[in-house]
């Protein structure tokens, strides 16, 4: 049995319904960022002392023993993650979901943005930031997924029953 791996753009819901879908499987959750912040502190504090790149190490690092859970687990990654070449190497040993967010949907749920600082750089309104790191990331969230849940599955509950759905018919080894 391997994890059942959330990946996505910023507010697509992976915090939230991989906590959900976790509690219907019966099985861990485990969220890459709160990890993260256990061990370095706030990412917004993290970004603004050390930068993106230092980031983007200790995130590959920490996802990478997280993949490497004792007990088949849900597990959220952070919306940067699959930037790392060595994540996206150990995915393929995964059952890996990619959520889906329209703008609009996005727009409504990112607030001010004072949690993420990749959507704070630069001046630019954080919807503006936000679509443009989708459209550089979305092919490579689609390369990594076995499964995309639509944009269109709205509600937390259905995107679990449609994950839920999608492993039973698709790869048995994850239930
Ligand atoms: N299906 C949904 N419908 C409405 N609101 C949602 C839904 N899923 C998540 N939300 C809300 O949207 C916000 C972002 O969700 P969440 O934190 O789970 O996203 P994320 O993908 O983990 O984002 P990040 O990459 O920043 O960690 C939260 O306030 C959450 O309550
Ligand atoms: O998409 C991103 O680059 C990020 C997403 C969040 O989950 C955090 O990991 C952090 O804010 C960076
Ligand atoms: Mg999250």
């Amino acid at each position: 049995m391997s994890n059942v791996v959330l990946i996505g753009p910023m507010a697509s819901g992976k915090s939230t319904v991989g906590a959900a879908l976790a509690r219907k499987l019966g099985r861990p959750h485990i969220d890459t960022d709160h990890f993260f912040v256990a061990r370095y502190g706030p990412i917004p504090e993290f970004f603004a002392e050390h930068g993106e790149e230092a980031f983007r190490e200790r995130e590959a690092q920490v996802v990478a023993e997280l993949l490497d859970s004792p007990r088949p687990s849900v597990i959220s990654l952070g919306g940067g993650s699959i930037l790392s070449p060595e994540i996206r190497q150990l995915l393929k040993n995964q059952y890996v979901v990619m959520l889906d967010v329209t703008e609009e949907q996005a727009q409504a749920r990112i607030g001010d943005a004072t949690t993420r600082p990749m959507l704070t750089k630069g001046g630019e309104a954080p919807v503006e930031r936000w679509k443009r790191i989708y459209a550089e990331r979305e092919p490579l969230y689609r390369d990594c997924a076995d499964f995309v849940v639509s944009a269109a599955e709205a509600t937390v509950g259905h995107r679990v029953d449609t994950i839920v759905e999608a492993m039973r018919k698709g790869r048995d080894r994850t239930l």
